[in-house]
C-alpha cells in the first residue's frame, strides 16, 4: 500500500535522506530506528507529504502522494507527530474532533452522528474521555499524547505515521498504545509505520524494522535481522547483547553500562560462606551469583546473593509450597527475591561439601541426597513418592557462558547418576539402577568474574571438577544416609 523508490530529499542543500525504498503491504506494523539525526522524521515527513522529496517516487495505494489534495490525503493518511508545547486552549473533545476535518462533507461542513460515533469510539479507545471537556494545556504530557492518538484515529485512516508515539507515556499506556495499534493492524487492516527510540518495543510490536544510519538503510528485515548484536554496536557505537524475550518469540537488546556494581574481584565462594543448621544450609555470597536452577522458588535463570537447601518433614505436604517456602525465607531474614530455596527431607547435618581448585578453576559443591525415592528415569512412576532428595550446588568461581551453564547441569546430572550406579542404589518399584530421585534439585551459580569460559563438558577442566566433585560429594552424601543402609 505504500512504496518508496530512491527516495532522497532534506531541506535543501545535501539530502538528509538518501536513496530509501521499501513497500509496505495493508496491515503491516513497521517500525524505523536509527540513532538521534538519522534522518527518521525527516523521512516520515516525505511519507506525509510535509516535506518534498527530492528525487525518486512515494506512492500510496499506486498513487504518487504528490497528486493527492490535502484533504483527499488526509482520509488515506494520518500523522501522529511528535509531542510539542501546545498552547492552544481547545478542549480535549475539540481537540479530537478536528480528525473529522477529512470527512466533513458539503458546504456546511455539518456534525453528522457517524462522525459523533467514531468520536466516541477513538476517545474510549484512548482512554481519554473522562477528560474531553478540559483544555489540552491542562494535561499531562502523556495524556496530550493520547488526545492526539485520538485525534489521527478520528481520520480513520488507512496508513497511520507515528513520530515516537510512546515518547512521554508511562509503562502502562506505552503498553495500552502499541497494543491498540497492533489490534487495528490486525483486525481493521491499518498500516502502521512509526518512529521508535526504544528498540525492545520496536521488535515487540513491529513486523520489519528499516534501521536508518545517517540518512542511508542499513538493514531492513524482521525483528530478529535487524536487531543483531555486531549491527546495532554499528549504528548506535553502544555494547548490546541480544537476549530472547521470555514469553513472546521476538529479541530484546540489553545495554551493557561501563559502570557497575563494583565487586572485590578476588571474591571466593567457598567454605567460609556455607552454614549448616537443623533447619536449613543457607550460603550467602557477597556478590550476585548467576544462577541457573531449579528449586521451589528462585528456580530459572537468575541472579542470586543467598541459597537455601531447607529440611522438612517426611510428611510436607502443601498446596502452595513456593508461597510457603517464600514465607519461610521471609521469617528467617532471607531476602526471596535474591534467593534460591530448595526443601530436602534429609538430615542436613549429612550434607557434604567440597572445595576443588588448582591456579585456574575453583569450584565449591554442597549435596544433600536421601535415596528412598530414587527412580531410574528411563521406568515409568507407578509408586506413591516416598522421603528422598538429591539437592546438589556448584558454586564456580569462574565466567560461564550460557553453553557452559547447560554442559555443567549436563556434566553434574550424568555424574550424580554415575554416583548412584556406583553405589548399586536401585529404582524400588522396577529393581532397575537408579539415575536419581523424582524430586532431585540442581543449581550452578557462577561468579561471572575473570576469563570467560566457554564449555563446561567433560572435555574440559571445569567439567572435569565438576563431574568428580559431584560424583564424590554424591556418593558420600548418599552413605550418610540412614536410608542407604536399608537399601
Ligand atoms: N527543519 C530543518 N531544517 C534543516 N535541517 C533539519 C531540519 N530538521 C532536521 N534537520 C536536520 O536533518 C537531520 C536529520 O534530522 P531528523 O530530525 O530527521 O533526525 P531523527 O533521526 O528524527 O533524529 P531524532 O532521533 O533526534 O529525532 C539532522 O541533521 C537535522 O539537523
Amino acid at each position: 500500500m505504500l512504496n518508496l523508490e530512491q527516495v532522497s530529499g532534506g531541506y535543501g542543500g545535501e539530502p538528509v535522506i538518501q536513496d530509501i525504498s521499501f513497500s509496505i503491504s495493508q496491515g503491516e506494523f513497521f517500525g524505523i530506528l536509527g540513532p538521534n539525526g538519522s534522518g527518521k522524521t525527516t523521512l516520515l515527513k516525505m511519507i506525509s507529504g510535509l516535506i518534498p522529496n527530492s528525487s525518486g517516487s512515494i506512492q500510496l495505494n499506486h498513487t504518487n502522494i504528490r497528486y493527492f489534495s490535502r484533504k483527499a490525503l488526509a482520509k488515506k493518511m494520518a500523522v501522529l507527530p511528535q509531542l510539542t508545547a501546545h498552547a492552544f486552549s481547545y478542549t480535549v473533545r475539540e481537540t479530537v474532533a478536528l480528525g473529522r476535518y477529512a470527512h466533513r462533507q458539503g458546504f456546511f461542513q455539518t456534525w453528522t452522528s457517524e462522525d459523533e460515533r467514531v468520536l466516541h469510539t477513538v476517545m474510549e479507545q484512548t482512554n481519554i474521555t473522562a477528560f474531553q471537556h478540559q483544555t489540552i494545556q491542562e494535561l499531562s504530557g502523556g495524556e496530550q499524547q493520547r488526545v492526539f492518538l485520538a485525534q489521527a484515529l478520528a481520520q480513520e485512516p488507512d496508513l497511520l505515521l507515528l513520530d515516537e508515539p510512546t515518547n512521554h507515556l508511562d509503562l502502562a499506556y506505552q503498553k495500552d498504545l502499541l497494543d491498540l495499534l497492533k489490534k487495528e493492524t490486525k483486525q481493521d487492516g491499518l498500516t502502521v509505520v512509526s518512529i521508535f527510540h526504544d528498540l525492545n518495543l520496536a521488535s515487540l510490536y513491529c513486523d520489519r524494522l528499516l534501521l536508518l544510519d545517517d540518512g542511508r538503510e542499513r538493514a531492513i528485515h524482521s525483528p530478529d535481522g535487524v536487531l543483531t548484536e555486531s549491527l546495532i554496536k554499528d549504528v548506535y557505537k553502544t555494547n548490546v547483547r541480544k537476549y530472547p524475550h521470555p514469553v513472546v518469540a521476538k529479541p530484546q537488546m540489553h545495554l551493557l553500562p561501563d559502570a557497575t556494581e563494583t565487586h572485590d574481584r578476588s571474591t571466593l565462594i567457598g567454605p567460609s560462606m556455607l552454614n549448616i543448621q537443623p533447619e536449613h544450609i543457607a550460603l550467602t555470597s557477597p556478590i550476585p551469583l548467576r544462577t541457573l536452577s531449579s528449586g521451589v522458588c528462585g528456580a530459572g535463570i537468575g541472579w542470586n546473593t543467598q541459597f537455601v537447601n531447607r529440611h522438612v518433614p517426611n510428611d510436607y505436604d502443601c498446596s502452595d509450597p513456593t508461597g510457603e517456602m517464600q514465607d519461610y525465607l521471609e521469617k528467617n531474614g532471607f531476602d526471596v527475591s535474591r534467593t534460591v530455596g530448595m526443601m530436602t527431607a534429609v538430615e542436613l547435618k549429612n550434607a557434604a561439601y567440597s572445595l576443588w581448585e588448582n591456579d585456574q578453576i575453583s569450584i565449591y559443591t554442597v549435596v544433600t541426597a536421601g535415596t528412598g525415592n530414587a527412580k531410574d528415569s528411563t521406568q515409568p512412576v507407578a509408586q506413591p513418592i516416598r522421603q528422598g532428595t538429591i539437592n546438589i550446588w556448584v558454586f564456580i568461581n569462574g565466567h560461564l557462558t550460557d553453553e557452559a551453564f547447560i554442559q555443567a547441569i549436563m556434566t553434574a546430572t550424568e555424574a550424580k547418576a554415575q554416583g548412584l550406579r556406583e553405589l548399586d542404589i536401585r529404582d524400588r518399584q522396577t529393581g532397575t539402577i537408579a539415575t536419581g530421585t523424582s524430586t532431585d534439585s540442581i543449581l550452578v551459580a557462577a561468579t561471572q568474574q575473570g576469563e570467560l569460559v566457554p564449555y563446561a563438558g567433560t572435555a574440559t577442566e571445569l567439567g572435569q571438577f565438576i563431574g568428580q566433585s559431584v560424583y564424590a560429594e554424591t556418593k558420600k552424601a548418599i552413605k550418610r544416609d540412614p536410608a542407604y543402609k536399608g537399601q
